[in-house]
């Protein structure tokens, strides 16, 4: 092939296409507007976003139902967020919007993968995710139906995603590292930020870890639909205990995904490699690749891994876990020092009160 037209933007970064310039400022408002270069609450809301988004469409019901990765979370704002599926979306929704004026050259389906990006580069441990650029404004609003939603069972799943994008069961599991810096505000009403593992500020294996063990109780009430019992859920004040989704606890268990489930436990680097792959694709749903321009230079490095291996959380051990992948050896794994079950720490600084962006809009 022909080499790309090569270009430097005025901060010096090298790009293969001088489109991607536009996207350094948008980096540099999303972080000083938005994310403060944190991996709290704000680039956590993002990054699902970019699964809402991507993920509404379907290769069998054709165009008609949603074009994919096309910003129609963004375009169609009082449509989607509206769906049971995407309820708490509106945050995310309503932050992003004003940046489709600001930067106005920008299309609101890139804006929301690159924001992605952006978000996870403040993640500890995170990949740094290639981004396309040239995502058309042209598109529809997706249609009810097409999300996941945590009440699903396993075959729902998989189909959906298959049908998606032809994801694999192995993909569909690499997908879920994502789970990693997360936290539920709708599953049950009762509480805010309850986190999916001991870590949500960090991209780390301790999810894969945790959904393993053996459920205890709740962080918050105990009869949400979507929701079953988390082995962490010692609540105090803000600091809300581990939830758990019914989805992620029957995919770490059914024989199609257990075994991808199980092998990223404590394996960092395949971790995020597969959670790279798997997010390219999803990225670029709804369009063809080669359509599109590699503005991956435009992705800042992600902070590194901690470094840390995975451990069992205090009062835990391989005694509580519940595998049913036949053909993994589980690693060894040592268990935190202390005597009584931890709190998870409402703020990435570890103190119960921080500030979350919010814009109003019309989500
Ligand atoms: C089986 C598929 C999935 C199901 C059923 C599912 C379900 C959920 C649910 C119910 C929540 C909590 C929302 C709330 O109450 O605030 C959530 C949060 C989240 N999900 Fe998923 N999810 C799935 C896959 C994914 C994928 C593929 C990604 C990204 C690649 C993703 C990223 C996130 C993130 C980052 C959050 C946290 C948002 C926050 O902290 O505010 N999820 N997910
Ligand atoms: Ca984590
Ligand atoms: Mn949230």
């Amino acid at each position: 092939a022909p080499a790309a037209e090569s270009a430097i933007c005025s901060d010096g970064t090298r790009v293969t296409n001088s489109i991607c310039c536009a996207f350094i400022p948008l980096k540099e408002d999303l972080q000083s507007t938005i994310f403060m270069n944190d991996c709290g609450e704000d680039a956590h809301e993002v990054v699902r976003l970019t699964f809402h988004d991507a993920v509404a469409i379907s290769r069998s019901q054709g165009p008609k139902v949603g074009g994919g990765a096309d910003g129609s979370m963004l375009l169609f704002p009082t449509v989607e967020p509206n769906f049971s599926a995407n309820n708490g979306i509106d945050d995310s929704v309503n932050n992003l919007i004003p940046f489709m004026q600001k930067h106005n050259t920008i299309s609101a389906g890139d804006l929301v993968q690159f924001a992605g990006a952006v978000a996870l580069t403040n993640c500890p441990g995170a990949p740094r995710l290639e981004f396309l650029a040239g995502r058309p404004n042209k598109t529809i609003a997706a249609v009810d139906g097409l999300i996941p939603e945590p009440s699903d069972n396993v075959s729902k799943i998989l189909a959906r995603f298959e049908d998606a994008g032809g994801f694999s069961p192995f993909e569909v599991v690499a997908l879920l590292a994502s789970h990693t810096i997360a936290r539920a505000d709708k599953v049950d009403e009762t509480i805010d930020a309850a986190p999916f593992d001991s870590t949500p500020f960090t991209f780390d294996t301790q999810v894969f870890l945790e959904v393993l063990l053996k459920g205890t109780g709740f962080p918050g009430t105990g009869n949400n639909s979507g929701e079953v019992s988390s082995p962490l859920p010692l609540t105090s004040g803000t600091d809300t205990g581990e939830m758990r989704l019914q989805s992620d606890f029957a995919l770490a268990r059914d024989e199609r995904t257990a075994c991808a489930w199980q092998s990223f436990v404590n394996e960092q680097e395949f971790m995020a490699s597969s959670f790279r792959a798997a997010m390219a694709k999803l990225a670029v749903l709804g369009h063809n690749r080669n359509d599109l321009i590699d503005c991956s230079d435009v992705v800042p490095q992600a902070k590194p891994a901690v470094n840390k291996p995975a451990t069992f959380p205090v009062t835990k051990s391989k005694a509580d876990l519940e595998l049913t992948c036949k053909s993994l050896k589980f690693p060894t794994l040592t268990t935190d020092r202390g005597a009584t079950e931890s709190l998870i720490p409402h703020c990435s600084n570890g103190s119960m009160n921080c500030t979350a962006v919010q814009f109003t809009g019309p989500a």
